[in-house]
């Protein structure tokens, strides 16, 4: 691994996120099951790390978490095959896919593109980079959120609709990824409200875990 990927986070690379990634949160809003990937990114600026704190944006009055896997590319990648994905995945993260909801409400409402909703200061509050090794069977492991001591989201990767390489090959048919990228798959269902003095506490089964509070 290049000292580069280590330090992703200092060299802020993008992010490209899939929405609707998971079966039960398709299930429990009673839509269908997208054909394709849906993607939306992240400017590097909404990266946090432990320690500071998520800030509602001015205006927000439902901000939603959502506790996610992050993968972390580890050299170019465009138009890589399924089966070869393996070769572009440096490690992972775990991450929060933080949404100001009512802004992105509003925005789907009026046909309007919903990047500030997703993309604000804080919105992506990531652990420390997790070495690929530790976690071997990416495709099934336990994510989980807690806010204030509370299970709200409690899944298995294996709950994607589409697969981690399904994602990764799709994205880089149209958007090369290049190192030190991350890759948000998509939130198991439970996401939902937070407010002003809330702690979340989420977790990559006994891996990784992280601990973010919000403020105003
Ligand atoms: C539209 C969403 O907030 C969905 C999303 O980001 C997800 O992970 O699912
Ligand atoms: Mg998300």
């Amino acid at each position: 691994m290049t000292e580069r990927l280590k330090q992703f986070r200092e060299i802020g690379k993008k992010v490209v996120a899939v929405c609707r990634n998971y079966k039960g949160l398709t299930a429990a809003q009673g839509i269908p099951n997208p054909k394709t990937p849906s993607l939306f990114a992240k400017p590097t600026t909404a990266y946090i790390t432990e320690g500071q704190s998520i800030r509602i944006p001015e205006g927000c009055n439902l901000l939603y978490h959502e506790v996610e896997l992050g993968v972390v590319i580890n050299q170019n990648c465009s138009n890589v095959a399924v089966s070869d994905v393996d070769d572009y995945i440096g490690g992972f993260v775990l991450a929060l896919d933080m949404t100001a909801k009512d802004f992105h409400n509003e925005a789907k409402a009026n046909s309007r593109p919903w990047f500030l909703s997703k993309g604000f200061d804080t919105s992506c509050p990531v652990s420390d980079f997790i070495k690929k090794e530790k976690v071997p069977n990416y495709q099934d492991v336990r994510l989980w959120l807690k806010v204030d001591g509370v299970i709200k989201q409690d899944d298995s990767t294996s709950d994607m609709i589409f697969s981690v390489p399904e994602v990764i090959s799709y994205i880089s048919k149209y958007i090369t990824l290049e190192e030190g990228d991350v890759v948000l798959t998509g939130t198991p269902d439970g996401q939902g409200p937070v407010t002003e003095g809330q702690i979340m506490e989420a977790g990559l089964a006994d891996i990784v875990s992280m601990k973010f509070s919000v403020a105003k």
